[in-house]
């Protein structure tokens, strides 16, 4: 039987030139088909994940300069994308399509939609540098770049991202240590908590990574943002999406530094000049207070409503009324202006956190629903 011949290899003296059988392709064909098909499966993961990008950024956030960059480079990786590419495509014979990941089926959240997906257009943009350095090497070189831009398109849309989640959080839970720490967590953002910040100032480093690593995993589960008290080092160990800082703790031109543009600031504020000087600086958000006297930080004097009110009418970033405030006197603090507060002992040692999380919104949503 005669099937094919490609090359004079497959010519066989011992049988007199008669063709007896030979393989379908040659090995270095059969190669070059297998490199077409990894190149063809990965531009095609690449394109897939830029869109599901791409349609956050234009239905979700309204952002046309990020869905356009999505575009752009979903339209730059589909030129490489040729029919003698995708011809190789065999998905019947594919093993792999069967092959799914239980965490694939399930997000927790859009950021772990979006970030899946930026690990995978990442992923499959390294494969295709890689292999297509077999077939182009223009295309190999083409592809470094693209995983590049798809890193600075991720950092500035995570970047977004948390800046849009800390406009609209009015309530912040600091925590302060407990047995039951992570229950009392859980419990909260269950009642819709979405700023958190892990604050102990007693633990040893051990202790504290690992409670940082969990409640950043409890945030990154329920969507909410996950900030350190003090530590930029522990921070960035955990990825947490920022730090908050005192008057006496780290400057924050070298905390800006240590976390990059993306990641949120807050600073510590008791005075309007401390507000002038952090506005300046280019924190994120601040604290003002302590409102009213509080044992969770005894020694500092409070400095009552008056700052809160003249925050509410001089304060253009967001900032929370903090000291002292609980569910029976919230809404003096709400009435001098007040739009968002951050507590530790009202959440923390409540019985019921979850409750007291939603009546505190409750009353924090009176005021301008929209936020
Ligand atoms: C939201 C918020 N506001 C203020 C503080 C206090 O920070 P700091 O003055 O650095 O004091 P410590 O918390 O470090 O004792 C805060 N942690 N959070
Ligand atoms: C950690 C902290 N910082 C404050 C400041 O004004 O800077 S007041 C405060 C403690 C707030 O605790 P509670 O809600 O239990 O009163
Ligand atoms: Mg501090």
């Amino acid at each position: 039987m005669v099937t094919r011949t490609y090359d004079n290899s497959h010519f066989d003296e011992s049988t007199n030139g008669v063709v007896v059988m030979v393989e379908p392709y040659s090995q270095k064909e059969q190669i070059q088909q297998v490199v077409y098909r990894i190149l063809d499966a990965n531009l095609d993961r690449a394109r897939e994940g830029l869109r599901i990008i791409e349609e956050w950024c234009r239905f979700g956030l309204n952002n046309a300069q990020l869905a356009l960059e999505c575009k752009r480079l979903r339209q730059e990786v589909a030129k490489w994308h040729t029919s003698e590419l995708r011809a190789a495509r065999d998905t019947p014979g594919d093993p792999g399509t069967e092959l799914t990941h239980p965490q694939e089926e399930e997000r927790a959240s859009i950021k772990s939609v979006l970030q899946a997906n930026f690990c995978r257009i990442e992923e499959a943009l390294r494969v295709l540098e890689e292999y297509s350095k077999l077939y182009q090497p223009n295309m190999a070189k083409a592809c470094k770049q693209m995983r590049y831009q798809v890193y600075t398109l991720e950092s500035s849309l995570m970047g977004h991202q948390r800046h849009q989640l800390l406009w609209r959080s009015r309530l912040y839970l600091v925590t302060s240590p407990s047995e039951s720490l992570l229950n009392n967590v859980e419990a909260a953002l269950k009642g819709g908590l979405t700023l958190l910040q892990y604050r102990d100032k007693t633990a040893d480093d051990s202790l504290r990574l690992e409670q940082a690593r969990k409640l950043r995993q409890l945030c990154h589960i329920y969507g909410a943002l996950f900030i350190v008290n003090d530590r930029v080092d522990v921070a960035l160990a955990v990825d947490a999406d920022g730090v908050h800082l005192g008057q006496q703790d780290m400057p924050i031109n070298i905390a800006r530094q240590l976390l990059g543009s993306q990641r949120l600031i807050g600073l510590s504020t008791t005075n309007k000049e401390e507000m002038q000087a952090a506005i300046a600086e280019g924190v994120d958000y601040i604290g003002v207070g302590p409102v009213y006297e509080t044992p969770t930080k005894i020694g500092k004097a409070a400095t009552g409503l008056e700052y809160v009110s003249y925050a509410a009418k001089n304060c253009s970033i967001p900032w929370f009324a903090i000291g002292g405030i609980d569910a029976n006197n919230i809404n003096d603090v709400i009435d001098a202006g007040a739009e968002r507060v951050a507590v530790v002992r009202s959440l923390m040692q409540a019985e019921q956190p979850t409750l007291v999380t939603q009546y505190l919104l409750s009353q924090l949503n009176r005021i301008k629903p929209e936020l």
